[in-house]
């Protein structure tokens, strides 16, 4: 693994330590450990969790400069892509969010056994959290938890104004992109770019969709959640 992430982080021009590697198959091992025990992760094979994990989340790096910046991670589930974003940029204030209790407990394992900072790990709904968070962040960051109109009301209120909502997606995603502009739009935030990319010696193709808050989110946002699946933005 330990190669697998060097070469990877090289031909990303990421400049990582041999500490940070460390770190992140420390990571790596808790959870696979975690994983015998609770469902944390269908992917187990070392390779793949450095790729389709580690790498795939390291791509937000190639779309803002996270340093000193609070960063909120929507359904981060095991951790991801706040854990190894924090580990890549330990000066990112993060949050871990998560509505299921057991998978913040494994994260806050995780955080105390390994000693880190600036980072702490919410078991809430992230549309009951923005009730006392809203606007703080001047970043929100989430892959595979909703399509992007429900997560767009997930996430863009606990965004700052100015800040940026950065969507981790597949790049089949143009009429789900199309399907949620209305939703962006009204929340106040704009598509800005979208980036396209491919996981270091691998074929699969991600896409960052980078959505920046231009204007405050209304205030009936975000609504409850039964409101917000039955009739999605
Ligand atoms: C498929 S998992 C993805 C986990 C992780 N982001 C990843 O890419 O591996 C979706 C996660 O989102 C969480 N989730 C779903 N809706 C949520 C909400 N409204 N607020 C907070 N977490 C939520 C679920 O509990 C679950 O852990």
């Amino acid at each position: 693994m330990t190669e697998l992430l060097k070469n990877g982080f090289s031909a990303m021009k990421l400049s990582v330590s041999d500490a940070q590697i460390a770190q992140l198959e420390d990571f790596t091992a808790r959870m696979l450990e975690t994983n015998k025990v609770m469902n944390l992760t269908r992917i187990t094979d070392p390779k793949e969790i450095a790729e389709k994990h580690l790498l795939d989340c390291a791509s937000l790096l190639q779309a803002a400069d996270f340093s000193k910046k609070s960063v909120v991670d929507v359904g981060c589930g095991a951790g991801f892509p706040g854990m190894p974003l924090h580990i890549l940029c330990p000066s990112c204030e993060l949050t871990l969010l998560d509505s299921l209790g057991k998978r913040i407990r494994f994260l806050q394992g995780c955080i105390d056994a390994m000693n880190l900072s600036d980072i702490e790990a919410v078991h809430a709904r992230a549309e009951e959290f923005a009730a006392k968070h809203r606007e703080q962040y001047d970043f929100a960051v989430s892959r595979a938890v909703a399509q992007l109109n429900v997560l767009a009301e997930l996430s863009l209120p606990l965004v700052k104004q100015g800040g940026a909502f950065i969507a981790m997606k597949s790049k089949d995603t143009d009429e789900e992109l199309e399907r949620a502009k209305k939703a962006i739009c009204l929340l106040g935030g704009e598509i800005e770019k979208i980036i396209d990319y491919t996981i270091p010696h691998t074929e699969i193709t991600h896409r960052l969709v980078v959505i920046r808050k231009k204007n405050h989110t209304p205030k009936q946002y975000p609504r409850p959640f039964r409101k917000i699946s039955a009739s999605p933005l």
